[in-house]
């Protein structure tokens, strides 16, 4: 198993005494597979994500437990922590922009967890890093990597960092809205690249959307969260068919469908 976490509560002081924000939380990652983590805005997706490498907010109190191949998260100590953020997996968030440092080249940026937490030479992690950026895609690598990220699109800079975050091997990827910012035909470029870099490596993937549907057609198991907790877990393939869950049979009915009318009207002018 990539990702167990089990019974995971974790709450911070607030000013009115306690805040829980997870309650519970209990669902697994293995090799190869893709696993959907949905729910509405606050119902504690990026928390869970972010508590698999211990990225908990500070003065939080976690309670359960999260292991990553084998490595307790919570009562690990910091070099097992270490290892965990450094090699074994690593995350994609929503917005590269936000990641990625506006005046410092892209090269430099890929190439840091390789030549800084790996202590390898700089010109050998350059040159890995195009190999990568050739992998997803990325044409023109010797121009891309002393490109600043204003020159690139959101679709590219998303593809530099899928590169940067593979570039030292993880076994789990942790994505937050990879894909949410980018328009829907990059969005579709993207996830194609994530799936076939996925079953080229045996990666396990924590894909993180509030995009039931998008969540239904991209991953091989979905859980279901509401309110810190996890309110569902099917298969993906049924998900939509059967949901169990009051919640999820909500979300399922929330899906936006063309008008018959309208359907009728492309239908004919097809
Ligand atoms: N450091 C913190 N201190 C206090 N509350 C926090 C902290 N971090 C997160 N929260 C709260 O915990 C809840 C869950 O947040 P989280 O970001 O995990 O939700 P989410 O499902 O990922 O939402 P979104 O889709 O908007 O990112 C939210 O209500 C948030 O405001």
């Amino acid at each position: 198993m990539l990702l167990a976490i089990e019974d995971l509560h974790l709450s911070v002081p607030s000013p009115g005494g306690t805040r829980q924000i997870l309650r519970g939380v209990t669902l697994d990652v293995s090799e190869g597979e893709t696993v959907g983590l949905v729910g509405e805005s606050g119902s504690g997706k990026s928390t869970t994500a972010r508590a698999a490498l211990r990225l908990v907010p500070e003065r939080a109190s976690l309670s359960g437990a999260v292991s990553v191949c084998g490595h307790d998260l919570v009562a690990g100590d910091p070099a097992v922590v270490r290892k965990v953020r450094s090699e074994l997996a690593a995350m994609i968030f929503q917005e590269p922009r936000a990641v990625l440092n506006p005046v410092r080249r892209i090269g430099d940026s890929a190439t840091e967890r390789l030549v800084r937490v790996h202590d390898v030479p700089k010109a050998e992690a350059r040159r890995r890093v195009a190999e990568l950026f050739d992998e997803v895609g990325l044409a023109d690598t010797g121009r891309l990597l002393r490109a600043y990220p204003h020159q690139l699109s959101g679709g590219m800079l998303q593809r530099v960092v899928i590169a940067a975050a593979l570039s030292t091997g993880p076994r789990l990827l942790l994505a937050d809205e990879a894909t949410s910012a980018l328009d829907v035909t990059t969005q579709a470029e993207v996830l194609a690249l994530l799936r076939r870099l996925q079953r080229e490596r045996e990666t396990g993937v924590l894909f993180i959307t509030h995009d039931l549907q998008l969540a239904a057609a991209y991953c091989d198991r979905v859980y279901v969260m509401r309110d810190g907790a996890v309110v569902e877990h099917q298969k993906a393939s049924t998900i939509f068919v059967n949901p169990a869950d009051p919640y999820t049979k909500a979300l399922a009915e929330a899906v936006p469908r063309l008008p018959e009318r309208e359907q009728n009207t492309m239908e004919a002018s097809a």
